[in-house]
């Protein structure tokens, strides 16, 4: 369980996140939800350590710790809004890149990578660059990338709206598939319908207060 308490963030002296309070239970999904600008992805940055609170805490399995070491020890997977893929390199490296510079061997590294293109119906892409790929696969390989590297929470922004919205129920599906094989994912996201269809609990910020 990752627990943020009283998380504070100001830009240029504007305050966008105000003591927010907050609990990812292992397991459930999380969505964090609230309107445009209201600082849902500076939360999901400052949760994944690629942005700093100003003031809080959080709190790992009961132990005060820091996004950054979390962020370190592997804890946290991305599902970046744009995917953020490799251009220059193939479905297959793009997910092996991370674990092999971490010190996995190539064989292992491409043994689990070839599970999750089967998990995520990507076997005929391995070869493939990202700019051949539709929204859809570009997002199923963001997301075999970030499972790659066996995070304990799964963190997706906004993973609708780079999509067709057809493809929504497919991530949800998704979503919904990973849960019961027991991960722990959040899910930042403005349609209020996708959250509905995947969140056990959901966050709302730029409410004020605890909106959990
Ligand atoms: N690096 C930054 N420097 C200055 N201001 C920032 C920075 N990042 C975010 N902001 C501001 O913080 C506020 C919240 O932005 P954020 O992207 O977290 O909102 P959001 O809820 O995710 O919005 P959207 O749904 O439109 O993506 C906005 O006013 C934004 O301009």
């Amino acid at each position: 369980m990752l627990e943020l308490k009283q998380i504070n963030k100001s830009f240029n002296g504007q305050p966008v996140l105000v003591d927010i309070n907050v609990t990812i239970e292992d397991g459930k999904t999380l969505a964090i939800v609230g309107p445009s600008g209201a600082g849902k992805t500076t939360l999901l940055r400052i949760i994944s350590g690629l942005e700093t609170a100003d003031s809080g805490t959080m709190i790992w399995n009961g132990q005060p710790t820091t996004a950054q070491a979390l962020r370190k020890e592997g804890v946290i997977g991305v599902v970046f809004q744009n995917f953020e893929l490799f251009p220059n390199l193939s479905v297959m490296r793009n997910i092996t890149l991370a674990p092999t510079l971490q010190g996995v061997d190539q064989k292992k590294a491409d043994e689990t990578a070839r599970k999750l293109l089967d998990r995520l119906e990507l076997v005929a892409q391995e070869n493939a660059y990202p700019y051949s790929l539709s929204g859809g696969q570009k997002q199923r390989v963001a997301i075999a990338r970030a499972l790659a590297l066996n995070p304990q929470i799964l963190l997706y922004d906004e993973p609708t709206s780079a999509l067709d919205p057809l493809l929504r129920e497919n991530v949800a599906a998704l979503v919904n598939q990973f849960k019961a094989s027991g991960m722990t994912q959040v899910v930042v996201t403005h349609d209020m319908d996708f959250a509905e269809s995947v969140a056990d609990t959901t966050y709302h910020v730029g409410k004020g207060g605890d909106g959990q």
